[in-house]
């Protein structure tokens, strides 16, 4: 259950820099990170066991999202430029058609280990979920190398951290590994552009501006870089929304819906925004970037439930269910491919 907390707890990750853990950290990190997991449900990390920082992967991300519209619209998924095979993987736009209050753009990578050789079909979705990734051309994108590693370290953060919840559960170090096998772990880019305010805004905590509505993540586990623009706010077992800052050097971390169901309600998927910037701040020229991974098993992987006499989820089934909800990948975008095209 979600709890009446004011602020995130931050947790000192550093052990899982050096090789095996000792026995005591061990056991003090994941009492540690299953009673986050099951009480707010989010956290920050600091002392992270990743060979870059924050400024280089907003590099990265500035890098991107600094191409030309038109560049950018040839990665773009297949709902936004029907010329295109990708369905799952590159690039999305914002779109200023729809509610105001999700805009954003964004750029999706999966692992760049993932056999795709069998791409599994289903007859409700046109989605392939373990697509190869698309990019940029290199004479105008340098970082493909670069990101590809930034998504592998995250991905091993993430299972050391799915290993140490396997150990508070009093199960075997090894329960979650069948979610690692073709995992579909996606990296995404995202750029919220800054949003003029009208003056009257924020007399009225209904009228706050977002740029992405409340939500909970729909998968397992989520690793969040967050640059220090600001805006994320998470909400509490009182209503409340509770800022969640710019820490620096820190990730923040999030349990999504699906690891809430399978663990039978110990760990919980907390709903949270983030609120629109404001080009009155001097730091948000460019409006926020932030880089969420969303640790997700294979499309084939049964995620079992942590009460043996339950039964799990098809994570294929999982994703494609709650894709139809998704902004970004809404069959039919409606969106104005023609006037986005250009060289
Ligand atoms: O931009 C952020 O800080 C949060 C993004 C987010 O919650 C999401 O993409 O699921
Ligand atoms: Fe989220």
């Amino acid at each position: 259950m979600t709890t009446s907390f004011s602020c995130l707890p931050i947790v000192d990750v550093g052990a899982l820099k050096e090789g095996p853990l000792s026995e005591g950290d061990t056991q003090s990190l994941s009492t540690e990170l299953y009673s986050i997991f099951a009480t707010t449900g989010f956290a920050y990390l600091v002392n992270l066991p990743l060979s870059f920082d924050h400024t280089e992967i907003f590099n990265v991300a500035k890098e991107f999202f600094e191409l030309p519209l038109a560049q950018k619209m040839r990665l773009a998924k297949t709902s936004f430029r029907p010329g295109n095979i990708n369905t799952y993987r590159g690039y999305f736009p914002i779109q200023p058609h729809l509610a105001s209050d999700n805009l954003k753009e964004g750029f999706e990578i999966g692992s760049p280990n993932l056999d795709h050789a069998a791409p599994v079909t289903s007859k409700t979705s046109k989605v392939v979920l373990s697509e190869p990734n698309v990019w940029p051309s290199q004479d105008i994108f340098s970082k493909q190398a670069r990101l590809e590693q930034m998504h592998s370290e995250l991905q091993a953060f993430a299972a050391k951290l799915l290993s140490l919840l396997a150990i508070a559960l009093g199960k075997d170090p090894a329960f979650f590994s069948s979610w690692l096998v073709d995992s579909l772990s996606t990296l995404r880019l995202l750029h919220y552009p800054p949003v003029p305010l009208s003056p009257t805004k924020y007399t009225n905590e209904d009228e706050v501006k977002l740029s992405c509505t409340p939500h909970t993540d729909s998968g397992i586990l989520t690793l969040l870089h967050q640059d220090d623009t600001g805006g994320l706010e998470v909400l509490n077992a009182s209503g409340d929304w509770v800022p969640a800052p710019y820490v620096p050097s820190s990730i923040v971390v999030n349990i999504g819906d699906l690891m809430a169901k399978v663990s039978g309600g110990r760990f919980t998927a907390t709903m949270h925004r983030v609120r629109a910037p404001q080009p009155k701040l001097p730091s948000v020229g460019y409006g926020r970037f932030s880089i969420p991974f969303f640790f997700e098993p294979g499309e084939n992987c049964i995620v079992g439930n942590f009460d043996d006499d339950k039964e799990g989820v098809v994570y294929g089934e999982h994703v494609r269910k709650k894709m139809s909800t998704w902004v970004e990948f809404l069959e039919d975008s409606g969106y104005d491919t023609v006037s986005t095209e250009g060289n």
